[in-house]
């Protein structure tokens, strides 16, 4: 990768299902390092672009690259493997098993032992295992779950299962992690938290973050870009102040207050 490259650099994306066209042209560069958002008023396609990034959606139109590499047609566990994780707008944690579990299960797509030596409980299975299960205990202390590591994760209180599934996200090592309105549902001081805790695993994990959210202040307040997306079209993108200010972008949110 150049200098120039951008970390993932997505050209006219765009997908049709059946007649309506829930994303068109869609072109976003993100540089490594960038924590970017991704904001516009319900059923405006962020999601649909998530979905699109993760493989879970073909695209009817354009490219996606990262690192110079194109993503179009491969399938979720391959991006992944590539170096793009998400978290989702409606939790999805594995619910019935432990916290630690759900972050080990996500190193599991990873793991340089085989299924071979796992079935055969060769001795590389187990150290194998060690040395997933102490990463995975740091990924919690930074999360601050490591004391509830043996709960059940659907026993923990919303907040931390939102905490728990960046944790679980960040487990599969991503270069860049896209997060699906992660504030959803917490309260002004679990945000103030995740704001900080956001803009801290981006510099300790050397990561690029795209986020998806609709708290205007949390958007505005941690995000160094954002894009603006209206009808499966960008209409802006800027610094937090040009898109505060911008007219196109209050029209879309028909007076919603853009904070
Ligand atoms: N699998 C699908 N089949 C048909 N239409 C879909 C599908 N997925 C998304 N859409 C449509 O695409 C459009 C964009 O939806 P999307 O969920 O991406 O919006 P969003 O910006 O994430 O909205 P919200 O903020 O409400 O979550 C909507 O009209 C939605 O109904």
């Amino acid at each position: 990768m150049t200098a120039k490259t951008p970390l993932l650099n997505v050209q006219n994306l765009g997908i049709k299902f059946g007649g309506l066209k829930a994303l068109s042209s869609v072109t976003i560069e993100l540089n490594k390092g960038e924590l970017v958002g991704l904001i516009g008023p319900n059923g405006a396609g962020k999601t649909t672009f998530f979905n699109l990034l993760t493989g879970v959606y073909v695209p009817t139109e354009g490219s996606l690259m990262l690192e110079g590499q194109k993503l179009n047609g491969l399938v979720p566990y391959k991006i992944t493997r590539k170096g793009i994780s998400r978290t989702f707008q409606n939790i999805r944690l594995f619910s019935d098993l432990s916290v630690l579990d759900n972050v080990k299960v996500a190193y599991h797509s990873l793991a340089k032992h085989s299924i071979a030596s796992s079935i055969l409980r060769l001795p590389s299975h187990f150290s194998g295992e060690r040395e997933m299960e102490e990463k995975a205990i740091e990924f919690l202390k930074i999360f601050k779950l490591d004391k509830v590591k043996h709960e059940k994760a659907k026993n923990l209180p919303y907040g931390q299962q939102r905490r728990l599934e960046i944790a679980r996200a960040l487990a599969a090592n991503p270069k860049l992690l896209l997060l699906d309105e992660p504030a959803a549902g917490m309260n002004p001081q679990e945000t103030e938290e995740l704001m900080n805790l956001i803009a801290f695993i981006r510099a300790k994990f050397d990561l690029t973050v795209l986020l998806i959210e609709h708290d205007m202040p949390l958007v505005m307040g941690v995000c160094e870009r954002i894009y603006v997306l209206d009808h499966g079209q960008l209409i802006a993108q800027g610094v937090p102040e040009e898109i505060r200010n911008n007219p196109k972008v209050i029209e879309a949110y028909l007076g919603e207050e853009v904070s």
